[in-house]
């Protein structure tokens, strides 16, 4: 159907390869269009789904849901008509791989990624399991095609001509564990898959799930590198979730709409080495001190809050899997040529002396194309005690990757 008339509202987050970008842009993450005619091109906040009408049976929003979001975006409409407006590109066709398709987190991201009108082809990979996944999928009437790959033999296939690939593949905390305590199942798991990636599709957005990421993206950096194919711009590990959590969390304590909350999250993704930037929130809001505390160990601890709370039954897949999905939108997104596309990600960077470090990026066809400097200026005291506390586990982190990486380097 086409649009007309169509008003947009955007939701979420914002915001420097190559050139440092110094002011930071509006976020814009997720867009949703209504128009007199009631299409609704989005869901639930991931920019650019389906088509749904609202009056049709086919919505799977029901049409209350429809109501409840029109008038939660709203407010925003005056805003983003002044935006330069993306708008979907009929023809897309992009094609997703997930490597760990039928676990926790692989599930529930086929499932939202299903969804896309910007995917022909979802290409799921596991070791075990798998089959039936697809098979239950494909029955969903939207325009993807479900493929099935299980095992190593067929790894090399499931990734041909893929323009994104997800790596969700590995083993999740118990309580009482750390993230790297995940590191010597998941390092070699992570080592194997980056090395076919490397030789089928090396083109590709890699978005590195798999924990602990502060030291799995190291090594998947090294692999690319001892391969010949390390693009530094397209290579990410997840950080999308801390984002999403920095968002709920200051919305419920400042009793803020959650749809116009921004927060950007740096440094890393685990314990201290995630830092929200509280002070950089978008509205902006005032916090007191002990505000502050709060949050940002609540952030920095949500990870264990799901651990411990599922006592021994895995971590966080569903809101993992709305994040993961949200970073795939992005990612599709930019590759379809919208200007306007930034997420905090972990990525190669040179905006601390680091060598990697989850900031905001601006994201393009060609990945990521500035990294955000304007984030790390004008930082609280906290903050910036925060982020030079954090620096020697994240340098510790990432080391222990670089060095497993190079002590079994792979065949070229
Ligand atoms: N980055 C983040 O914010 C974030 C958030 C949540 C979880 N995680 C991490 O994601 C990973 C997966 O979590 P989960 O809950 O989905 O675990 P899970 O055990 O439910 O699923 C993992 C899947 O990976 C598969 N797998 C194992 N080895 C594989 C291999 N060599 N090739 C392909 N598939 C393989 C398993 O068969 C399983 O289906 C964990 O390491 C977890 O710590 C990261
Ligand atoms: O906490 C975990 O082990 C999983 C993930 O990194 C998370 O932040 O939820």
């Amino acid at each position: 159907m086409a649009a007309t008339s169509a008003a947009t509202f955007s939701v979420g987050s914002a915001i420097s390869f190559g050139p440092k970008v110094s002011q930071l842009p509006q976020s814009k993450p997720f867009v949703v269009r209504f128009n007199s005619l009631n299409p609704l091109t989005n869901f639930c906040g991931l920019k650019a789904s389906t088509l749904v009408n609202c009056e049709s049976e086919s919505s799977f929003l029901g049409k209350e849901s429809v109501m409840a979001l029109q008038g939660s975006f709203a407010s925003k409409a005056h805003r983003s008509s002044q935006r330069p407006q993306y708008h979907l590109n009929p023809q897309a066709s992009y094609k997703v791989a997930i490597l760990g398709a039928a676990g926790g987190i692989g599930q529930p991201l086929a499932l939202l990624i299903k969804m896309s009108p910007l995917v022909s082809a979802l290409h799921l990979y596991d070791i075990a399991n798998v089959k039936g996944v697809a098979a239950d999928l494909s029955h969903c009437n939207t325009p993807s095609q479900v493929l099935d790959f299980t095992g190593a033999s067929e790894l090399a296939d499931s990734l041909k001509g893929v323009n994104v690939v997800v790596i969700p593949a590995g083993v999740p905390r118990k309580p009482g564990m750390t993230r790297d305590d995940l590191f010597n199942i998941n390092a070699n798991i992570v080592k194997t898959l980056v090395e076919a990636v490397a030789d089928n599709c090396p083109d590709a957005f890699i978005h590195i799930i798999s924990n602990p990421v502060n030291s799995t993206v190291p090594i998947a950096a090294e692999v690319l590198k001892q391969k010949g194919v390390y693009n530094p711009k397209k290579l990410f590990g997840v950080s999308t979730l801390d984002v999403v959590r920095a968002n709920t969390f200051v919305a419920q304590k400042k009793n803020l709409k959650l749809i116009d909350v921004d927060v950007p999250v740096v440094g890393g993704h685990a314990g201290i080495t995630i830092l929200p930037l509280l002070s950089k929130t978008k509205p902006s809001v005032s916090f007191s001190d002990e505000e502050v505390q709060e949050l940002t160990v609540r952030i920095q601890n949500a990870g264990t809050e799901v651990v411990e709370a599922k006592a021994g039954a895995g971590s966080a897949t569903l809101s993992m899997a709305y994040a993961a999905a949200r970073f795939v939108e992005t990612s599709l997104r930019a590759l379809d040529g919208d200007d306007d596309v930034y997420e905090c990600t972990f990525v190669q960077s040179d905006l601390t002396e680091l060598p990697f470090f989850a900031s905001r990026v601006k994201l393009g066809r060609n990945g990521v194309e500035a990294l955000i400097s304007s984030d790390l200026q004008g930082l609280t005291e906290y903050e910036q005690k925060a982020l030079e506390a954090l620096k020697p586990e994240l340098k510790a982190s990432i080391e222990k990757g670089i060095a497993f990486a190079q002590k079994q380097p792979v065949a070229a």
